[in-house]
């Protein structure tokens, strides 16, 4: 299949953050493409389902929490060798429950710095995002 031609894998992104405007990370499980890395949470949006939908679905799923609203931050495409991923990023200011690994994921909150998280390694296509909440909170 030629590289115009790849299927497009829609994503929902949120980035929690917390009053000190902190951003919540977690880490792959095993048995996905880049088991261990660090991501912002979130998953493929299904058919027919809306960005907030999914997203909704993916941090009740991932994180047991539920979230009743959400900010778009900036939709950013990344082609990977597994596949071609357009993510919808989105900021999540407010919540109910506190974020857990349901996944057995390790999460880790973290300072936005220059010199990027204190975990690692990140998905290539985290490091715009952070860039882009850079910006949104400066
Ligand atoms: N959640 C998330 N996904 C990201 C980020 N950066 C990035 O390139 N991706 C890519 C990795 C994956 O190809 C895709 C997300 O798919 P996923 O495998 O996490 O989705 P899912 O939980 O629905 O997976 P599954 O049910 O198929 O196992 O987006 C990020 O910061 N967060």
């Amino acid at each position: 299949m030629s590289e115009s031609k790849r299927p497009v894998v829609e994503v929902a992104a949120g980035i929690l953050l917390d009053a000190q405007n902190r951003y919540l990370l977690g880490q792959r499980p095993e048995g996905k493409p880049y088991a261990g890395y660090w991501e912002v949470p979130g998953g493929k949006i299904e058919s027919g389902e809306s960005v907030f939908a999914a997203l909704k679905r993916e941090l009740q799923e991932e994180l047991g929490i539920t979230i009743d609203s959400s900010e778009e931050l900036t939709v950013l495409e990344h082609d990977y060798p597994h596949a071609y991923v357009r993510l919808h990023v989105s900021i999540v200011r407010s919540w109910h429950g506190t974020p857990m690994g349901c996944e057995g994921q390790q999460l880790s909150w973290q300072v936005l710095s220059d010199d990027g998280p204190t975990v690692t390694p990140l998905l290539p296509a985290a490091w715009p995002m952070l860039d882009e909440l850079k910006a949104f909170l400066s």
